[in-house]
């Protein structure tokens, strides 16, 4: 079993069943890059690895476009509460504490839990985020990290962040690691000032990354914004310059018409959270017709740990359909095939690690679920089963750019991982006084 996961040759998945119901073998040369898929993949590689691809179903690693991984140190510890009073009274008071190895731990933990449930990437937004880097590099996925910008309009506090964003930068371009990638990330319009939104804008298209922000998530920002620039959450980030085409905005729950054509206009990339905006009770549903309408990207996250409370993209999958249907009132919304593309090649585009799709050429990205788990069975369409039936447990190996991250769910580690994940949570919470 060792071998299987430190070794680093070409690998073939023998026989597996893919979404469209066929068998096929998948043939993955020694860079992880899909080199041949069918029956006549095994004569395309001299395979050191052979996976038995019989009783699984192969589909492309789920992306997770907004999360804050370290957060996975906070689940349970504040939960049935207004976002603002969430923020204010609990989360903020909390991450006063945090230290490095806090960061450390609470996103190993949060990737071995996105490894468990068939996540291979992930858009992050938070703190100490060197500290997410050295994490995310010795488990294997891919992500795309920024550093949670927050001025609260204040100039020597913008400096700040400018100095850690402008530092995280620099330490990823250090690392040189092809799947880890820096992001610029100004938390919202309700936390960073215009000076501040548009050095993040101009700095990100100097360097040529992403940009990570959280738009229009509650009727208050909106209202807010209204009140204080005269103009929608939107409007005011495309003034900046904040909306591009490596834009992914989290939430966009109460976007208008106007704003979802803008995005479309601007080619940004929404991240739809249904789990933390039922929790939170943001009382609006991202408009994905609009967005899909004019041309807008459409992808899944699950925020952090502290509002869904897990990371499993299984069941936020679910939560879309299911919220998008009630909330816009028509069942034919989201169906099951247009939320898996989300989770996939939607994601996959939006954080630039591939098509998304199981194809010649493409990263060997991929999840093999279990065909005979109760969840698949009978298996008449497997985008419904994956969707509407399944959660993360029917994932049985996970491979990333063609590295074994788990197999058959043993993930090497685990153990140690998530005993000082909960050994730093309860020392944080400890350091922190009587906030839990
Ligand atoms: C990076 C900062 O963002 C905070 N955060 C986590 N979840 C949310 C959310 O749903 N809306 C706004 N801000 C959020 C996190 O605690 C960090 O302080
Ligand atoms: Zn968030």
């Amino acid at each position: 079993m060792n071998d299987t996961f430190s070794a680093r040759g070409s690998i073939l998945i023998a026989g597996v069943t893919t979404i469209d119901g066929s068998t096929a073998d998948i043939a993955i040369d020694e860079t992880g890059t899909i080199v041949a898929i069918g029956d006549d993949a095994r004569g395309a590689i001299d395979a050191d690895i052979i996976i038995d691809g019989s009783e699984r179903l192969a589909i492309p690693g789920l992306v997770n476009t907004h999360t804050h991984a370290a957060m996975s140190l906070l689940r349970g510890y504040a939960d049935d509460m207004l976002l603002q009073d969430w923020l204010s009274q609990k989360i903020w008071p909390l991450e006063a504490h945090l230290s490095g190895d806090d960061v450390y731990a609470g996103t190993r933990l949060a990737c071995l839990e996105m490894i468990r449930s068939g996540t291979v990437a992930f858009n992050d937004m938070y703190f100490f985020m060197d500290r997410a880097a050295a994490a995310v590099d010795e488990m294997g996925l891919k992500a795309t990290l920024a550093y949670g910008f927050i001025d609260l309009g204040m100039e020597d506090k913008r400096e700040t962040e400018i100095r850690a964003t402008e530092a995280l930068v620099r330490r990823i371009a250090s690392l040189n690691n092809p799947r880890i990638r820096a992001a610029v990330g100004p938390h919202s319009v309700y936390t960073v000032s215009l000076a501040g939104l548009s050095w993040c804008a101009g700095f990100a298209k100097e360097q040529n990354i992403g940009i990570h922000v959280h738009l229009s998530e509650t009727g208050k920002e909106v209202t807010d914004c209204l009140a204080q620039y005269g103009k929608r959450p939107a409007h005011l980030l495309d003034d900046c310059g904040c909306l591009t085409t490596r834009t992914v905005a989290a939430h966009c729950c109460w976007l208008d018409e106007s704003e979802c054509r803008l995005l479309g206009q601007r080619g940004v990339h929404a991240s739809h959270n249904p789990a933390s905006n039922m929790k939170l009770a943001v009382n609006r549903a991202m408009p994905c017709h609009w967005l899909k309408q004019y041309g807008a990207g459409l992808t899944l996250g699950t925020d952090g740990c502290s509002s869904n409370n897990n990371l499993d993209l299984f069941e936020e999958m679910k939560f879309a359909a299911l919220l998008q249907k009630f909330a816009w009132n028509s069942p034919t919304l989201l169906p099951a095939g247009e939320v898996f593309t989300m989770a996939t090649a939607g994601g996959a585009r939006a954080l630039g690690t591939g098509p998304g799709t199981l194809a010649v050429g493409a990263p060997a990205d991929i999840a093999l679920l279990d065909t005979r788990a109760v969840c698949n069975t009978p298996l008449f369409h497997a985008d419904s089963n994956i969707v509407y039936a399944c959660n993360g447990g029917a994932v049985r190996t996970v491979l990333c750019q063609g590295r074994i991250l788990m197999h058959e769910r043993e993930v090497p580690g685990e153990e140690e991982i998530i005993r000082e994940a909960a050994a730093a949570a309860h020392a944080l919470v400890e350091r922190a006084g009587d906030e839990g």
